[in-house]
C-alpha cells in the first residue's frame, strides 16, 4: 500500500486536494478533523487540555478561539498542546493505516499540516506540498474570518512554504485555476498510484538460448 503523505500552510488548499483524492477512491486520513473529533464534547483531548491550560474547557467544551490565542502568543503553551494532541492523532492514524491495509487499499493521503515537523516524511513513500503565493494563501484565509494580524502570526509559526517545497517529492500549485490542480493531482495518480509494476524479468534458466533466439 502506497502511502501519500500531504502538507501545506494554512489555507494552501490541503483539504480541497485531498478531497480530489478521495473522488478517485483514496481514503484520506485527515489530521485537522481528528484533532477537532478529540477536542469535541466528550473527545480524549478535552481533560489534558483542561489540566494543561485552566479556564479553556468550560462546563464540557472547547473555547477554540482561547486556545488559538494562548498557541498563538507562547511557544511553550503551543509545544504543550501539541505534546498532549500529537500523540493522539498519530495513535489515530495507526488505526487508520491497519483499517486501509485490511480493506486492501492500494493507495492512501494523510493530509497532515505538520508532517514535516512531526519527523512524518520517514513514514510515507511521498511526500506532497500544496503551494500558493502567499497574497492567495492570505487572501483565502481573510475570507474565512481569521483576522489579518492572526494569520500572519500563524503563518510565521509554520515551517516557510520554500522550506516545505524543498523537502517535497512534489509539489501541487494551488494558486493557478482549479483544473490545473485537477490535472496535476490526475497526473500524480497515474504516476505513483495507477502506474503498473515493471514487468518481472523472466528467470534465465527459461530463456532460449542466443543460437536460438536469433533465427
Ligand atoms: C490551536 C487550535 C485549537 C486552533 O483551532 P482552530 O479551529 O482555530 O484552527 P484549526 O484546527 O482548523 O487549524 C487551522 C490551521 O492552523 C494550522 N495549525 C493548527 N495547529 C497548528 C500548529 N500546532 N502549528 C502550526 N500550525 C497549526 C494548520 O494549518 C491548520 O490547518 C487547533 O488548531 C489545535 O488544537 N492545534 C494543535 C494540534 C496540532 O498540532 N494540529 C496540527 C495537526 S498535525
Ligand atoms: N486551485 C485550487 N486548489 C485548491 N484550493 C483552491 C484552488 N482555487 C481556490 N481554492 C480555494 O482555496 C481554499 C483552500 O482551502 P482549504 O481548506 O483546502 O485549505 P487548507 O490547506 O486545508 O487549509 P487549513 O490549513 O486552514 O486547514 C478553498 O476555499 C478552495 O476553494
Amino acid at each position: 500500500m502506497k502511502i501519500i503523505g500531504l502538507t501545506g500552510g494554512i489555507g494552501m488548499g490541503k483539504s480541497t486536494v485531498a478531497s480530489l483524492f478521495r473522488r478517485r477512491h483514496v481514503p484520506v486520513f485527515d489530521a485537522d478533523a481528528t484533532v477537532r473529533a478529540l477536542q469535541a464534547p466528550g473527545g480524549a483531548a478535552l481533560a489534558p487540555i483542561a489540566a494543561a491550560f485552566p479556564g479553556v474547557v468550560r462546563a464540557g467544551v472547547l473555547d477554540r478561539a482561547a486556545l488559538r490565542a494562548h498557541v498563538l502568543a507562547d511557544p511553550a503553551a503551543r509545544r504543550r498542546l501539541e505534546a498532549i494532541m500529537h500523540r493522539m492523532v498519530r495513535a489515530a492514524e495507526t488505526k487508520f493505516l491497519a483499517a486501509a491495509r485490511r480493506r486492501g487499499a492500494r493507495a492512501v493521503l494523510l493530509d497532515i499540516p505538520l508532517l514535516f515537523e512531526t519527523g512524518g516524511e520517514a513514514r510515507v513513500d511521498l511526500a506532497l506540498t500544496v503551494s500558493a503565493p502567499r497574497a492567495v494563501q492570505i487572501a483565502r484565509v481573510l475570507r474565512r474570518g481569521l483576522p489579518h494580524a492572526e494569520i500572519e502570526r500563524i503563518i510565521a509559526l509554520q515551517m516557510p512554504d520554500a522550506e516545505k517545497r524543498r523537502r517535497a517529492d512534489a509539489v501541487i500549485a494551488t494558486g493557478l485555476s482549479r483544473h490545473h490542480t485537477v490535472r496535476r493531482v490526475r497526473q500524480l495518480m497515474a504516476t505513483h498510484v495507477f502506474r503498473p509494476a515493471p514487468p518481472a524479468r523472466r528467470p534465465r534458466r527459461f530463456r532460449q538460448p542466443f543460437s536460438r533466439r536469433r533465427r
